[in-house]
């Protein structure tokens, strides 16, 4: 079956062009799957987001590429025709829910709005699938007669997913669901997730710089650096076997849970300024494996080759986009030794 979205060398520019917010990413969704799409804060996911929506700022533009959705190619379709589309197949969840909710309605009147005049439904209807909505996302009906200030901040990010879901749309983008709330409302707003995507086959991409929010809820993960994907593939696949440098690095970052070694070497550096990016691999400048040909020539998506994986079914749908990808490893052997990523920036220099 082919898969729900897939996004090919999307580029999108801000500022006439001046700024490659997102340079050639590529991703893919399958049905029903939750795709984490994760990397450090000014790599771009917000900027794909909002253009996976069609409701980018003005002053930006998607440039080139494709985003494929159920057979349709969305940058080919006239804004007109993308924002009939919004709700009904692509719906979002923003970083904080009172951006989506009106503060001077009660939920039920934002709740009708969505169904009645979008998506077609009496009154009555929209009432009984407003509380079946509610109910999904763990809300009492009841509280439909609210306004949303009358809220916890993890119920009102449940009824910005319940609007999210109103007209079944055939993917949910959600922003950040839950960086702004406190851990233990996370949880409840991550099991939410997972709850609709067990139940319902619910098919999001979950944007977050955190990569155990893409543990604990993605079946999928594509991991960006500076405009780009550079890693995507099965979470399982990418968080026990990173193949891409920078995610290597990313998991060093991040306590593992499971063992008492705690490595945690910080990737030194910063990402490059997305006016002015590096020739070749964005990652090269911090990279500790970098080689010549990193640093002038951009490297493919590579598919990590079968015997990496022998006995893997999801082999073939992990890549990574670096020059090195067969040589991965050893070198994540070597990415697990503090002392790899310290002083890079000066033995490259
Ligand atoms: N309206 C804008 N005009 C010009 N540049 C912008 C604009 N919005 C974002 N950018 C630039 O585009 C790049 C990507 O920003 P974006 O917000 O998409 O990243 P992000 O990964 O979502 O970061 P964060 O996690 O901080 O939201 C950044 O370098 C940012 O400075």
């Amino acid at each position: 079956m082919t898969d729900l979205l897939a996004v090919r060398d999307l580029g999108v520019a801000y500022a006439n062009g001046r700024v490659m917010a997102v340079d050639g990413a590529d991703l893919t969704v399958p049905r029903g799957a939750m795709l984490g799409l994760v990397g450090e804060s000014g790599c771009g996911k917000t900027t794909l987001a909002r253009a996976l929506m069609g409701v980018l700022p003005p002053g930006a533009r998607v440039t080139r590429g494709s985003v494929v959705l159920d057979g349709t190619d969305l940058v080919a379709l006239t804004a007109a025709e993308r924002r009939a589309r919004l709700w009904r197949e692509l719906a979002f969840v923003p970083q904080t829910a009172m951006s989506a909710l009106d503060p001077v309605y009660r939920l039920r009147d934002q709740m009708r709005e969505v169904l009645c005049e979008r998506g077609g439904l009496s009154r009555a209807e929209a009432d009984t699938r407003a509380a079946e909505l509610f109910e999904a996302v763990g809300l009492h009906p009841r509280r439909l007669a609210d306004y949303p200030h009358q809220f916890s901040g993890g119920m009102r990010q449940r009824a910005a997913i319940a609007l999210a879901l109103a007209l079944r749309p055939k993917l949910v983008i959600a922003d950040e669901p839950v960086t702004a709330l406190d851990v233990i409302v996370q949880r409840q707003v991550l099991d939410t997730f997972r709850d609709l995507s067990e139940r319902m086959g619910l098919s999001a991409i979950i944007v977050t710089h955190d990569i155990s929010v893409v543990a604990y809820l993605c079946g999928h993960v594509a991991v960006m650096y500076a405009g780009k994907v550079v890693e995507h593939g099965p979470t399982e696949a990418v968080l026990q076997r990173p193949s891409h440098p920078y995610t290597m690095g990313l998991m060093n970052a991040f306590p593992d849970l499971e063992s008492d070694e705690a490595v945690l070497a910080p990737i030194e550096g910063s990402p490059p300024p997305l006016s002015d990016p590096p020739p070749g691999c964005r990652f090269a400048p911090r990279c500790p494996f970098a080689v010549a040909a990193c640093g002038t020539v951009v490297p493919p998506p590579t598919t990590l080759a079968a015997d990496h994986w022998a006995a893997d079914h999801w082999a073939a749908d992990h890549w990574a986009a670096c020059h090195r990808v067969a040589e991965a490893p050893a070198l994540r052997a070597e990415a697990r030794r503090p002392a790899t990523w310290q002083g890079v920036a000066e033995r490259l220099a």
